[in-house]
């Protein structure tokens, strides 16, 4: 296994009300399967995943288990090297890996990865994709709407919290003004409010025609996510998953859609299990990237790809960055990210 750090500034940073996301580090992750050289990246983002220290240590330990086992057993080692990896400690660490291992398997099998996922997705050629409007006054927040619709999108994410809910509603006032009547408009919260605010705030969003708030609440508030979906505007659940299983925010009718990270879930593989578990029970799963670079961020494209008629992702962020590792083979067109078709991920990394 080989382990490679890298650091990446954003051109764009985000702002949220959690903080202003400016530089992405991580590690790119090859690994030898089944005959094929598999590339994975573990980009850690503190708040939702580990440490970039702790990251890294269980990639090691991942790869010391894998050597072992190889030598003893003549084997690849990559169930030994999984093993030390877990999902909820280590997500970040275990997406690196297993995004190599699938990289590798989907190669041997010579097939796309979201094909590998699921054969009878058929041709997917593109995944509908949001754009990302970080908090900002109400005129930057109208131009970034209005150059978003210009450039093909039909759904604006918009970050909300950072602000009092008077002025959040008067810069998605102000947008649903400016755009198309069929621009779907969704607002993250980040985990801003309380109780009391974030029931004020959906009043206010909702005049604004928002179809979703994702994470109103604080990430283990799990019974106040559910009282709050009954406001009339949907709820989404993406921190909760930092915090929480699937399972248990199914449990407790917390959600109407679900923000899947696969850098937050450890690994792509989760990421489509879990997305296919929760629309079984009646919630939309929508795959976001944590602003990585082009390896996961592809990887988070054919999770995407691998859901019949998923919603609008959010996985338009490569601009962000202000270069990225490799060249990206996902472009962003007419408000549609495209899917590689190449077997693997599709990423075409120099050895
Ligand atoms: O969903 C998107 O449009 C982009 C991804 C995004 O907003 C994000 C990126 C990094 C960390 C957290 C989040 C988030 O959805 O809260
Ligand atoms: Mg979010």
């Amino acid at each position: 296994m080989n382990i490679d750090p890298f650091a990446l500034e954003l051109a764009d940073p985000l702002a949220t009300a959690a903080g202003t996301i400016d530089a992405r580090e991580g590690f790119t992750v090859t690994y030898r399967h089944r005959g094929q050289r598999g590339v994975g990246e573990a980009t850690p983002l503190p708040g939702w995943t580990e440490s970039i220290e702790a990251c890294r240590e269980a990639l090691d330990r991942a790869a010391a288990a894998a050597d072992e086992d190889a030598s003893e057993r003549d084997g690849s080692g990559h169930g030994a090297a999984l093993l030390e990896l877990d999902a909820a400690e280590t997500p970040a660490a275990r997406h690196g890996f297993a995004t190599a291992l699938l990289d590798a398997d989907a190669r041997a099998d010579d097939v796309p990865l979201y094909q590998w996922f699921d054969a009878d997705v058929g041709t997917v050629s593109s995944v509908p994709v949001n754009a990302t409007i970080g908090d900002a006054p109400v005129e930057k927040t109208v131009e970034a709407a209005e150059e978003a619709v210009e450039a093909g999108f039909e759904a604006l994410k918009c970050k909300v919290g950072a602000r009092s809910v008077a002025e959040d509603g008067r810069r998605l006032r102000a947008v649903r003004e400016a755009v198309d009547k069929g621009v779907a408009l969704r607002a993250d919260a980040n985990a801003a409010y309380d109780r009391e605010t974030a029931r004020e705030a959906l009043e206010a969003f909702a005049s604004a025609g928002v179809s979703y708030v994702e994470q109103p609440l604080a990430a283990d508030d799990l019974a106040g996510h559910r009282e709050l979906r009954e406001m009339g505007v949907d709820i989404a659940i993406d921190e909760g998953l930092a915090e929480h299983t699937v399972g248990e925010v199914l449990d407790a009718d917390a959600a109407d859609v679900l923000v899947l990270k696969p850098m937050v879930l450890g690994g792509p593989g989760n990421a489509h299990t879990l997305a296919m578990r929760a629309r079984e029970r009646g919630v939309e799963p929508v795959v976001t990237t944590t602003v990585d670079a082009v390896i996961a961020r592809t990887a988070a494209v054919h999770v995407a790809a691998a859901i019949p008629d998923v919603r609008a992702c959010g996985l338009a962020t490569a601009d962000r960055l202000a270069e990225d590792l490799w060249p990206d083979p996902c472009p962003v067109a007419d408000g549609t990210i495209a899917v590689p078709q190449s077997p693997g991920l599709g990423v075409e990394v120099e050895p």
